[in-house]
C-alpha cells in the first residue's frame, strides 16, 4: 500500500463535523510493498459496515475478553500517551482510552479508511470524557508518522498478521516506544498443536464463512484460515520481536490455544 502524503479521506470527528485526514508517512514517497497489501486494504474496507457485529457474534462476545487481556498486558496507564496500531473500528483505542483517561492521548492509525470512519461514528456516539482524546490517524503500520519513543504503550490487535512486511512493522513499533515501554500483540495463535490448528479450520469452514456468506463476504472471511496458517508461531514471534531490538518477549497462548498475545519490552 503506498501511504502517500496529501491522500485525504473524510473521516467524521465528535462535534468537528467532516475533517480531510491525511494519509501520513515520514518517506517522500513509499513503494508499494505488494499489491496484496492493497487487497486486504479493500478486504477491511469491504467488510467494516459488518466487521463489529460479526466479531461479536462468531466468538460469543469472547473477542471483548481477549481485548481486554491485550490492553491490560500493554501496561496503559493514566496519563499515558498510547497508540493502537491497525485500530480499525477502535475496540481496543476505546479501551486504552478507559486505561489513560482524559489527561491521556490515545492514537489510533490504520490504512482503512471505512475502518476508521466507523471507529470515529462509534466514537461520537459515546459521552464519556476519556474517549474525547483518541485521535485517528490514517497511515501504514510500515511507515508511522511519529517521532522515535514517542509513546508509553502500544496495542495491535488482530493487525501484525494481516501486516505483510511484518518485520518493518516491529521495527517501527520499537522505534516509536519509549524505553521500557511495551507493545501488546493480540492475534490468533498459529498453534503447534494439530488439534487446535484442525478446530481453527472447522470453525473457520464450518460456522465464520457459512455466516459470512450471508453477507456476500465468504471470500473475505476465507481470507482468515489462510492468513492464520501464514502467520507465526508464538516462539517465532518471540524472535520476530528481539530480532527488532526488543529487549523481552513473551507469548502467551489464551482461550485453549485459539488466540494468543505476545508482549514485548523495549
Ligand atoms: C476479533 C476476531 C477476529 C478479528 C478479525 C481478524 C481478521 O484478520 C479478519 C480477516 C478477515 C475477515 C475478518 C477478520 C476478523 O474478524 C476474533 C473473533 C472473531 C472471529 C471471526 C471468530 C473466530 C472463531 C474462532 C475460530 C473460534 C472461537 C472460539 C471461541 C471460544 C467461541
Ligand atoms: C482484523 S482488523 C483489527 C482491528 C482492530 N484492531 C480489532 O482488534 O478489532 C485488522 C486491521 O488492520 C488494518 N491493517 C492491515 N494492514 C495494515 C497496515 N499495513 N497499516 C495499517 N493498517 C493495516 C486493516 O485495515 C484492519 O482495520
Amino acid at each position: 500500500m503506498a501511504a502517500l502524503l496529501g491522500i485525504v479521506f473524510p473521516v467524521t470527528f465528535p462535534g468537528q463535523g467532516q475533517l480531510p485526514v491525511k494519509l501520513h508517512s515520514r518517506r517522500r514517497s513509499v513503494v508499494k510493498s505488494s499489491s496484496s497489501s492493497d487487497e486486504r486494504q479493500t478486504l477491511f474496507n469491504r467488510i467494516a459496515p459488518v466487521y463489529d457485529n460479526l466479531n461479536d457474534l462468531l466468538s460469543l462476545g469472547q473477542h471483548r475478553i481477549w481485548k481486554n487481556m491485550a490492553v491490560s498486558w500493554s501496561g496503559a496507564r493514566t496519563g499515558d500517551k498510547v497508540l493502537d496500531l491497525c485500530c480499525g473500528s477502535g475496540d481496543l483505542a476505546f479501551l486504552l482510552s478507559e486505561k489513560v483517561g482524559p489527561s491521556g492521548k490515545v492514537m489510533g492509525l490504520d490504512f482503512s479508511s471505512e475502518q476508521l470512519a466507523v471507529a470515529a461514528s462509534r466514537q461520537k456516539l459515546r459521552v464519556r470524557s476519556c474517549y474525547k482524546c483518541i485521535e485517528w490517524i490514517g497511515g501504514d503500520a510500515t511507515d508511522l508518522p511519529f517521532d522515535d519513543c514517542e509513546f508509553d504503550a502500544i496495542t495491535m490487535g488482530y493487525g501484525l498478521r494481516n501486516v505483510v512486511d511484518r518485520d518493518r512493522a516491529m521495527r517501527e513499533m520499537y522505534r516509536v516506544l519509549k524505553p521500557g515501554s511495551r507493545v501488546s500483540i493480540l492475534d490468533f495463535n498459529k498453534s503447534n498443536q494439530s488439534v487446535t490448528t484442525f478446530m481453527q479450520d472447522w470453525m473457520i469452514d464450518n460456522v465464520v464463512v457459512p455466516a459470512a456468506t450471508l453477507y456476500d463476504l465468504a471470500k473475505e472471511y476465507e481470507y482468515l484460515k489462510y492468513s492464520i496458517n501464514g502467520y507465526l508461531t508464538g516462539e517465532e514471534l518471540e524472535t520476530l520481536a528481539s530480532e527488532a531490538g526488543f529487549s523481552s518477549a513473551r507469548h502467551y497462548e489464551i482461550s485453549g490455544g485459539f488466540m494468543g498475545n505476545l508482549v514485548a519490552v523495549r
